[in-house]
């Protein structure tokens, strides 16, 4: 079996040169952003339970009749070998598979992406010609997408396959995040459009998160605005308070200061009356002169005598008496004055009084129509305002569409009222701030008119205690001239006459100070009225402030029920809110929504910006990693060897032990598992490969062995596997296994379409699938319906290329696709049955050759047998030609190694697992596969050479 992988392009399939190929491969690939794959494939005869999707068909040889002279004149040692095995190859067929990787650069395709037209899924030539083609006709996805639209019947084949139900259809686009964002758009676009039409429509549809939203953002709005109103009502409270204690404050200072008055004037009062009734009391010392005088009327004399004295006295006393009169005319005069002074005084006093009752009584009235007005207004203010609102609720509930604008007005209405009436209540405190400023003031010039009037009486009080100190003096100069002479009775008659007309002048005078007293005590109880009044009127004007103040408060009250009307009821409340903040987000829903699309397209622009700048370095490491893996890779694969032989013992079967001779003869060393040891005739024999793998191994530990060439063939190099063998050693079991237990090919399948999937971020890959039969060295395609003959032929286009026209390459998406399109080349399978083994393909066939050598086999089966060898001696060729390092290599000598010389060539990496029996019937054929596979050790494809020698002596 022979797996290839190489690239198809230009260099593919080119029979001369190859040393340049690969450079020119590398420089493709270095520069490539898009691999497609192309799996050319032979397909094995043999696959009843194959889910294989690219086998390749395989060869079996007789070398005994259909060897080359050449290969008998170059003597070499595989000749010698294939000689020695020439009964031994009659039983070997082979298995090929052939895989084909193709570069492509993406730009080259989307710039192709025109001329891609029918040609993309057309039946094409041949693989290494529609690998050209291909790349002529490689698109990107969306390319190929549109091509085929274009060309619906270009895909024939899998159309037909499709027909048959066997084929698949194209797989839906990635979802990237550009689509995403791309759809993410178009979809708010379309949102955005229907919001448009439902604003011009003037139906709001209503999102429940907006709802949710609109409420809570009136509840937010609500609670603030009634803190702010509590708050406010605060603020009146102390306010208010703050008046209130400072008023009563004043009043008890007045009280106490009205109070303190009436005691003094109290105590003035009654000290005048004491100096009053001490006037009218007679005085003493007067009546007990005059007794003495007429007691001592005898004493004439004496008198006589003094009574010249006494004239000389009573000149004086006159002269005295003068200035006495002339000082109690001033005094009347001053006096005289002074009451009339003070009469003025009083008498302003009391207009003053009057003008004051006057100023209160106006005041009051004023208060108390103003107060009385106000509450009226503001009664009906808030009536109408109430009515206003409950008609604004009733036509909200009767109107629910009415415009917004409207509502917003009335809402302001209601807001703006609210803030008169706060007005008017703080105009009001205002008033009534000034009106008990007022009458502060008025009460401060009332008592300041009654300290000046007290002040007043005080003096004319000390003027009184004056003059009556001074009146004694005279009545006793009087009393003393009416004793001495009847001249001087005259004239003390006389002045006793003025004596007692200055008598009755004092008792006018005291007469008169009794009116004045009584007028102030008139004054006085006019005064203490006024205070009662004063009182009274402060009674009332607190009563007055409590009354207002019990209307503002109730005014407060009708306030707070006036905004609780405002608030109720609660559900028109919230739906007029909610129905304003719907309406107000509805119509600011476009900008808001303009704006956060703008914002989101910027930060997805950026964001997408800063993915591609990451993408970018994460592509330049990725493929950094890339070409690093690929090195290390190659370095193990050619540490390894670029040919690697492995080795795998069929287990012993009971359907082989129905003979004789079924006693194993080959054995592995568990401690070293390239050593394999072959019993014949008695002798050991000991051949070195790179790995043996023991009887029981299984399907997964020998693909474990080919899975880094597999590997290899995604990054782009020639993979080359074959199985070699025996017929019936197992060469299909490996290679295809069963549906439960597959083997290398299906494993290497979906190996090949993991990496695909895992790479598909960075490169894009396309497989393609063509199946060819070599049968009697006649090339067949096996994905034609009629399965016409092919030819290998040299590309005309000047390249050196070699292609096969008219060979059949159908692209595939899927592994399940590739197990389709196989199990139609399955069906256009030549086969026939074996007598060795019923399973066996028409390559199987060959061990009927051997049997015919066996049991007579001649004609058509003979000529097939020995076409079958001639290929497996080409194969031998080839391989010792390489060894041997030698410049022509025959690739030629057959349609089989014509086929592989890519795959064989330098720089390709090739795993070749050889299948041997256990059992001493075949130790024949095993001899000769072992020794075979040991030449082919030795083989040199590549820079890397094979390093494991053979165990000497052993190769014949
Ligand atoms: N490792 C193994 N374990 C179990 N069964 C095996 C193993 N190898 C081969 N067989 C069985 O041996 C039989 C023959 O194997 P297979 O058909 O793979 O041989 P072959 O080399 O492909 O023969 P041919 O060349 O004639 O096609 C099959 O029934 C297969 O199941």
């Amino acid at each position: 079996m022979l797996v290839q992988m190489q690239p198809v392009d230009g260099a593919k399939w080119r029979g001369g040169e190859r040393g340049g190929r690969k450079t020119e491969r590398e420089t493709q690939r270095s520069c490539t952003q898009r691999w497609d794959a192309v799996a050319a494939l032979r397909t094995k005869p043999a696959w009843e339970d194959s889910s294989l999707s690219t086998q390749m068909e395989c060869e079996r040889g007789i070398p005994m009749t259909g060897m080359s002279d050449c290969h008998h004149q170059r003597g070499t040692e595989i000749e010698k070998g294939l000689l020695d095995g020439v009964a031994m190859y009659a039983f070997y067929s082979l298995l090929v598979y052939i895989f084909y990787t193709v570069f492509k650069k993406e730009e080259e395709d989307e710039a192709l992406e025109g001329a891609c037209g029918s040609s993309a899924n057309e039946p094409r030539p041949v693989s290494m010609e529609t690998g050209r083609r291909r790349r002529d006709g490689h698109t990107s996805k969306m390319g190929k997408k549109a091509c085929a639209q274009r060309g619906s019947s270009s895909d024939s084949d899998e159309m037909s396959l499709s027909d048959e139900g066997e084929a698949e259809g194209p797989d839906i686009p990635a979802c990237t995040p550009l689509a995403a964002f791309l759809s993410f758009k178009q979809e708010a676009e379309k949102r955005r459009a229907s919001q448009v039409q439902v604003e011009t429509t003037g139906k709001p549809t209503e999102s429940p998160l907006l709802a949710v939203m609109s409420h809570l953002l009136t509840f937010l709005e609500q609670y603030s605005h009634f803190q702010q109103l509590q708050q406010q009502a605060d603020q009146y409270r102390v306010q208010l308070k703050r008046h209130r204690v400072k008023h009563r404050r004043q009043m008890k200072a007045l009280r106490a200061s009205y109070r303190q008055r009436l005691r003094d004037k109290s105590s003035i009062i009654s000290s005048l009356e004491e100096a009053i009734s001490q006037q009218h009391i007679p005085s003493p010392l007067s009546e007990g002169e005059s007794i003495g005088d007429a007691g001592t009327q005898a004493g004439v004399h004496r008198l006589v005598e003094s009574l010249y004295g006494l004239q000389g006295e009573r000149s004086k006393l006159r002269g005295e008496l003068r200035l006495l009169h002339s000082q109690l005319e001033e005094k009347d005069l001053d006096r005289h004055s002074r009451i009339q002074t003070f009469q003025q005084q009083i008498d302003e006093l009391k207009s003053c009084i009057e003008e004051r009752e006057e100023e209160l009584c106006r005041l009051k009235t004023a208060t108390t129509q103003r107060s009385e007005c106000c509450v009226c207004q503001q009664n009906e203010s808030l009536k109408q305002n109430l009515s206003v609102t409950q008609g604004l609720l009733q036509q909200l509930s009767a109107i629910p569409s009415q415009s917004s604008t409207m509502l917003i007005k009335e809402n302001e209405n209601l807001r703006s009222r609210v803030q008169q009436l706060e007005m008017s209540l703080q105009q009001r405190a205002e008033q009534l701030s000034h009106l008990e400023r007022q009458s502060e003031q008025s009460e401060w010039r009332r008592g300041e008119e009654l300290r000046k009037r007290e002040d007043r009486v005080r003096e004319l009080q000390l003027e009184l205690d004056r003059e009556r100190g001074k009146e004694p003096e005279i009545k006793y100069v009087t009393q003393t001239v009416e004793v001495e002479s009847p001249a001087t009775l005259k004239q003390l008659t006389k002045a006793r006459q003025r004596n007692e007309l200055l008598s009755d002048k004092l008792a006018n005078q005291n007469e008169r100070c009794k009116q004045l007293e009584e007028h102030i005590r008139k004054s006085d109880e006019y005064s203490c009225n006024l205070q009662h009044k004063i009182a009274a009127y402060e009674r009332e004007i607190t009563k007055l402030r409590e009354e207002l103040l019990k209307e503002i408060g109730h005014l407060e009250e009708k306030k707070e029920e006036a905004k609780r009307l405002t608030a109720l009821p609660p559900t028109l409340r919230s739906m007029k809110t909610d129905y304003t903040s719907l309406r107000s987000q509805v119509r600011n829903f476009s900008d808001f929504y303009g704006a956060a699309i703008n914002d989101a397209k910027k930060q997805v622009t950026a964001a997408i910006s800063e993915m591609s700048e990451a993408n970018r370095d994460l592509l330049e490491k990725y493929r950094k990693e890339v070409a690093l893996r690929r090195k290390y890779h190659e370095q193990l694969v050619e540490l390894k060897g670029n040919i690697r032989v492995l080795c795998r013992v069929k287990p012993v079967l009971k359907e082989d032990q129905h003979e004789e001779g079924q006693s194993v003869v080959v054995t592995t060393d568990p401690n070293n598992e390239s050593s394999l040891n072959v019993l014949n005739k008695g002798k050991d024999r000991i051949f070195e490969l790179d790995k043996v793998f023991h009887p029981q191994a299984t399907q997964e530990e020998v693909f474990q062995e080919i899975e880094p060439l597999v590997t290899s063939c995604i990054d782009g190099y020639h993979v080359c596997i074959f199985a070699y063998g025996q017929t019936g050693s197992g060469k299909t079991y490996t290679m295809e296994g069963s549906v439960e237990n597959p083997g290398i090919n299906q494993r290497a399948l979906k190996h090949l379409f993991s990496e695909i999937e895992e790479r598909k971020d960075m490169w894009t890959y396309t497989v393609t699938v063509s199946s060819v039969e070599i049968y009697n060295e006649v090339l067949r395609d096996l994905l034609s319906k009629d399965g016409e003959k092919l030819d290998i032929k040299i590309n005309p286009d000047g390249t050196g290329q070699l292609h096969v026209p008219g060979l059949r390459v159908i692209e595939v998406k899927s592994f399940q696709h590739i197990k389709k399109i196989l199990a139609k080349a399955r069906r256009n399978r030549i086969t026939f049955g074996t007598q060795m083994n019923q399973h066996s393909s028409r390559s199987h066939a060959l061990l009927c050759v051997t049997r015919v050598w066996k049991s007579g086999a001649e004609g058509e089966r003979l000529k097939e047998a020995q076409n079958i060898n001639r290929s497996l001696l080409s194969l031998g060729d080839v391989i010792q030609a390489l060894r041997a390092r030698q410049t022509h290599i025959p690739f030629r000598n057959s349609r089989l190694t014509y086929l592989l010389q890519d795959s064989l060539g330098k720089g390709s990496k090739t795993a070749m697992v050889v299948q041997v029996s256990a059992l001493e019937s075949n130790v024949g054929e095993t001899l000769c596969s072992l020794k075979f596979a040991q030449r082919v050790c030795k083989v040199e494809l590549g820079p890397a050479a094979r390093k494991i020698e053979s165990g000497g002596g052993q190769c014949d």
